[in-house]
C-alpha cells in the first residue's frame, strides 16, 4: 500500500491522478471531512488520507479528530504501508512551520514526518507547487533542517515537484520504485522504538 498525507489543499489528489491516472476526487469542497479513499495502482492499493490540519470553518476539535484518525489508520495499517508520500505545499510550509515554532508547538508536518519515520515506514516528501517558489533549491535545504534530515539524504527523501504543471515528476516516480524496490530495512525492527509524539497524542 502507498498512502499520500498532507494538509488540505497541498494537491494530494491532483498528484494522485498525475502519477496513477486516477482520480480520487469526490468533489467535496476543502475542510469536509472524508475518509481515506482508496484505489488500485499496479497490483498496489493507493490511499489517499483526508487533509490534515487548519481548515477555514473547521472546529480546532474536528482537526484533532482528522489526525487522530489518520494516526489510527496509519497504526492499524503500518505492516501494509509500503510507502507514504507526505505532500507539502512548497509555496507556504516553511511560513507555517516557522509560525507553529514561534507558537512553542511541533509543526504538523514535521510532526507526521517524524511520526512515519519511527513506524520505520519508507517516507518520500513530495514538495509541490513549486512553480510559485522562488528558490528552489534553498527552501529544500531549510525543510531537510526543519525536517532533521541530514544533508546527505536530502535527495532521497524532498523532492521538489508541480503536480499541476507537471513537472519534475520522472523524478518522483524514480524515487517511488526505489524505495519500493529497497522496501523497509531488514535490520530495523518494525514498532520497535515507537515513543512519543503522535502516539501518545491518542492514547
Ligand atoms: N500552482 C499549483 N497549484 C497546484 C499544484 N498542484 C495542485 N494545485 C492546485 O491546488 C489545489 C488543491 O489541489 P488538490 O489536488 O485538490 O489538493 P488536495 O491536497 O487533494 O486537497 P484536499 O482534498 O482538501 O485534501 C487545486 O486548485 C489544484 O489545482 C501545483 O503544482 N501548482
Amino acid at each position: 500500500m502507498i498512502i499520500f498525507v498532507g494538509r488540505s489543499n497541498v494537491g494530494k489528489s491532483t498528484l494522485i491522478f498525475r502519477l496513477t491516472g486516477k482520480w480520487v476526487r469526490r468533489g467535496k469542497r476543502p475542510g469536509v471531512t472524508r475518509k481515506p479513499v482508496e484505489v488500485s495502482w499496479r497490483n498496489r492499493k493507493v490511499v489517499d488520507m483526508p487533509g490534515f490540519g487548519f481548515m477555514s470553518g473547521l472546529p480546532k476539535e474536528k482537526q484533532e479528530k482528522i489526525k487522530d484518525e489518520i494516526v489510527h489508520f496509519i497504526e492499524n495499517n503500518a505492516d501494509e504501508i509500503d510507502l507514504a508520500i507526505l505532500v507539502i505545499d512548497g509555496k507556504s510550509v516553511l511560513e507555517i512551520i516557522e509560525r507553529w515554532e514561534k507558537r512553542g508547538e511541533i509543526p504538523i508536518d514535521v510532526e507526521f514526518f517524524q511520526f512515519l519515520r519511527e513506524l520505520k515506514i519508507p517516507t518520500i516528501v513530495a514538495v509541490n507547487k513549486i512553480d510559485k517558489v522562488k528558490n528552489v533549491q534553498g527552501t529544500i535545504t531549510r525543510l531537510a533542517e526543519k525536517f532533521g534530515v541530514p544533508y546527505s539524504e536530502i535527495n532521497e527523501i524532498f523532492v521538489p515537484i508541480s503536480a499541476k504543471f507537471g513537472k519534475n515528476l520522472d523524478e518522483l516516480r524514480m524515487l517511488i520504485e526505489k524505495k519500493l524496490r529497497e522496501g523497509r530495512k531488514p535490520s530495523e525492527d518494525f514498532k520497535d522504538d515507537v515513543g512519543n509524539g503522535l502516539l501518545d497524542a491518542v492514547e
